[in-house]
């Protein structure tokens, strides 16, 4: 069987429609779209092309503003660094908060200003390994400028109460930002509906390339650039457009709107056999109700059985998953998930996460199934502690 490939929360493979789209401007279509012959000209109706695409993909008004970047990484810096230079540095608000479950991304640029005088909550996930709105009401004070809490939970798939988080920020006149990485093309994703002053995004995480993503800001509110520069953007992040990464993330976001109702069905569908199996096993434990967590993601944890042990068996057998997130995959520290759900120490080293993506068959997920349970038999003779 071909390798099989159940870590879509780190990256996913890019839809062959979406390679087709791109394709052209590798090669006849290479002009620079700020040039004002003939080669720049032509490229520009598919940037128009690829923004209402990416409008459309969130629901965002046209007064409001997407900035086109590199990355996630790129929008969370934006916005946690540019609120401070616009906002904390002057005024006595200088208090944000955040969450423990957020991206490296979002706690060390949160970390980095509490050296420059910044106060910064990190609000801990409840035993179900959720954030509240409630939690983020009491947190807030009259000094606080920004709320930035994540819409969906890369490791767990846990969907996090953003609307509520937003009507509790409106009414106390406290600016949101959502890292909404792991719910675009995986759940609805409305700004309109969701009122959100800043909004991060990846094409990498829903079947676009890497290296290109995006940043809402909403009408009205001002941040400055964290690249200072040329006038793209309109100023707002400087240096020549990635045309191909645009117009390739324009319609990944397209195709991953148009397969919501496949991933609510078909893919969640794989998703519970997957877990349903995985539940059958004894001493294991699955983070968080299915039905509040992203249709593609199962966080679970096997007594007896390390998480590193079991991706590498899942690896020998051509199977990819992780044991957490990717950039966390070296740190053979407990998961800060399953400490702060209460799990114990042991069964805090043993968390797995298997994410699906609308290309997962069922066969992969039958032989998954088996490999797995094959694997814990023999990992567990090993153990010492089981
Ligand atoms: C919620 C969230 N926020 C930001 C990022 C960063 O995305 P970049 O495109 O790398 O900048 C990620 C990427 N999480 C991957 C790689 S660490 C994971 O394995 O979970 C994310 O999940």
């Amino acid at each position: 069987m071909e390798r099989i490939y159940l870590d879509n929360n780190a990256t996913t493979i890019v839809d062959p429609a979406v390679r087709d789209a791109m394709e052209p401007f590798y090669c006849h279509m290479y002009g620079n779209p700020n040039s004002l012959h003939s080669f720049g000209i032509e490229v520009r109706p598919y940037l128009h092309q690829a923004m209402e695409q990416l409008y459309t993909g969130i629901n965002a008004a046209d007064e409001d503003d997407i900035v086109i970047n590199s990355c996630a990484t790129e929008g969370n810096n934006t916005v946690i660094l540019g609120f401070y230079f616009n906002l904390l540095k002057d005024t006595r608000k200088k208090h944000i908060i955040t969450t423990q479950l957020e991206h490296p991304c979002i706690r060390e640029s949160c970390r980095y200003l509490e050296t420059h005088g910044v106060k910064v909550t990190y609000l801990a996930p409840d035993h179900d390994g959720m954030i509240t709105a409630e939690a983020v009401r009491e947190a807030i004070t009259d000094q606080t400028a920004l709320v930035s809490v994540m819409w969906a939970n890369n490791e767990t798939g846990l969907i996090l109460p953003i609307k509520e988080i937003a009507e509790v920020c409106r009414e106390r006149g406290v600016y949101l930002h959502t890292d909404a990485v792991q719910a675009i093309g995986k759940i609805k994703v409305d700004v309109q509906e969701v009122p959100v002053d800043f909004l991060t995004f990846s094409a990498h995480k829903f079947h676009g390339p890497k290296g290109v993503g995006g940043l809402y800001i909403r009408n009205g509110v001002s941040l400055p650039p964290l690249l200072h520069g040329g006038e793209q953007m309109g100023g707002r992040r400087a240096g020549t457009v990635d045309v191909p990464g645009m117009v390739a993330m324009g319609k990944a976001m397209e195709l991953a709107n148009q397969h919501l109702a496949f991933e609510q069905t078909e893919v969640r569908r794989l998703r519970d056999k997957l877990e349903d199996a995985l539940l059958k096993i004894d001493d294991v434990l699955v983070v968080g109700k299915r039905e509040l967590r992203t249709p593609n993601t199962v966080y679970v944890s096997i007594r007896g059985v390390e998480g590193e042990a079991l991706i590498w068996d899942l690896n020998q057998n051509g199977i990819a998953a992780s044991t957490g997130s990717a950039c966390a995959s070296e740190s053979l520290e407990a998961s800060p998930i399953l400490t702060a759900i209460g799990a114990d120490k042991e069964l805090a080293h043993t968390g797995v996460r298997l994410s699906l993506s609308r290309f997962t068959t069922e066969q992969e997920i039958d032989f998954t199934i088996y490999t797995i349970s094959k694997a814990v038999m023999r990992l567990r003779q090993l153990s010492t502690s089981y």
